[in-house]
């Protein structure tokens, strides 16, 4: 009989909205079986404190470092992480973990220097947990001439394994997340999936809404549909040199910014920027050796009516199809924790959690680091 780990896995992603949590069990292999998951939002101050945080990671030259006050930001977002765990533990008495899979929070991510830095302290949450924990997932990989990023993409693979049989004969599916940065997972009927990030998702529309509107997003995309969105600055956009990179790459949270939407109204600028994520996501079947049959949408971005919108009138023109997570039985907002669960279960088995056709990695590389409470 196949051995299979409850785990929990943890994710604060770029967004630094808050913390998913959700619950797995698995071989490390085929999922087997997704549990619940909760969603803990961080207050604005401590939003503020990572944003200071990111500015600050800029002096960093050597991944250890924790410069100014990133030690104390480490330790209370890896306390919050513990108080997570401990609400979803309460919630959900009947799911007993054996194990974590903590992401933490990027500060920094520069893949050509082969340096990327997480905020998460494994030892303290496996302290404050009682539970081993699996962290450090991205480093390995870069020791192997990888991108570090993204990892999601084992996850998706087999995501797209346990498709009902109706989506499996769609295969190649493209996975897409639209979190902050946008990421994409081709997925083969058979081999290795391919995968890269593909450009701005939401943190661009967030940022706009916060400097522009005192919004913190575009909730449902009620700006952007009272305005309309400029073509001429969407494809300055697609021109800027990363889009043409050959895959895989990744992205750092500061490679673009709101330089060239300058004189926008507030709902033109929204509108343009929901216009460009979609055009990044449908660009980068560029980098596909096949048309993805089906693209299968999750992440926040998925809730922007006008990213879906605009993504589905261009995958019409190639005739594939754009669906949501939930449309296939899967759940949008949970899938990178999960993921993080999943990947956990594979590291603490040495399997690979990445391959050369999703991070440029030399080899397929095992990653993470455990430590026992
Ligand atoms: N109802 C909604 N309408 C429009 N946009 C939404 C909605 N809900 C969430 N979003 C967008 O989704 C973002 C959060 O997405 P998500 O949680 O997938 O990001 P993340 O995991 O932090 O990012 P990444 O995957 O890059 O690490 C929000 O910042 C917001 O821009
Ligand atoms: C360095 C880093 O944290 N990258 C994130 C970010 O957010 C989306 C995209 O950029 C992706 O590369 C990655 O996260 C996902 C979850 C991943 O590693 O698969």
């Amino acid at each position: 009989m196949v051995a299979l780990t409850t785990a929990i896995g943890l994710m604060s992603g770029t967004s630094m909205d808050g913390i998913d949590v959700a619950v797995l069990r698995t071989d490390g292999e085929a999922v087997v079986q997704q549990g619940p998951s909760l969603f803990v939002p961080y207050d604005d101050a401590f939003r503020a404190r990572i944003e200071a945080g990111l500015k600050t990671a800029k002096t960093i030259a050597k991944r250890a470092e924790r410069p100014g006050d990133l030690a104390e930001l480490e330790r209370d977002l890896t306390l919050r992480h513990a108080q997570a765990v401990q609400a979803f533990r309460t919630q959900y008495q009947d799911w007993r973990a054996e194990l974590v899979g903590f992401h933490g929070q990027t500060i920094l991510h520069r893949p050509g220097e082969a340096l990327t830095v997480q905020l998460g302290d494994g030892a303290l949450l496996a302290r404050e947990t009682g539970l081993p924990v699996v962290y450090d997932m991205r480093a390995a990989d870069m020791t192997a001439g990888g991108q570090g990023a993204p990892l999601v993409p084992a996850y998706h693979q087999a995501l797209a394994n346990s498709l009902a049989p109706d989506f499996r004969a769609k295969m190649p599916v493209a996975f897409v997340n639209i979190g902050g940065i946008s990421n994409v997972t081709y997925v083969p009927a058979d081999g290795d999936p391919i995968a890269f990030d593909s450009g701005p998702g939401n943190q661009l529309i967030d940022q706009w809404m916060q400097r522009e509107g005192d919004m913190a997003f575009d909730e449902d995309g009620n700006t952007a549909a009272k305005g309309s969105s400029s073509a001429k600055i969407v494809g300055d956009y697609l021109r800027l040199p990363f889009f043409s990179y050959p895959a895989p790459k990744s992205l750092d949270r500061g490679d673009f910014s709101l330089a060239g939407l300058e004189g926008l109204s507030l709902s033109d600028g929204a509108r343009t920027l929901a216009a460009l994520a979609a055009e990044a996501v449908f660009a980068a079947r560029n980098h596909m050796p096949e048309e993805p049959e089906l693209w299968i949408l999750c992440g926040g971005g998925r809730k922007n009516p006008h990213i879906v919108g605009d993504l589905r009138r261009l995958a019409g023109t190639t005739g594939t199809v754009v669906v949501a997570a939930e449309d296939v039985g899967l759940d949008g907002d949970a899938m990178e924790a999960e993921a993080w669960a999943y990947l956990a279960v594979r590291s603490q088995q040495g399997l690979p959690l990445t391959w050369p056709a999703t991070t440029g990695c030399r080899k397929p590389m095992p990653g993470g680091v455990l430590v026992q409470p």
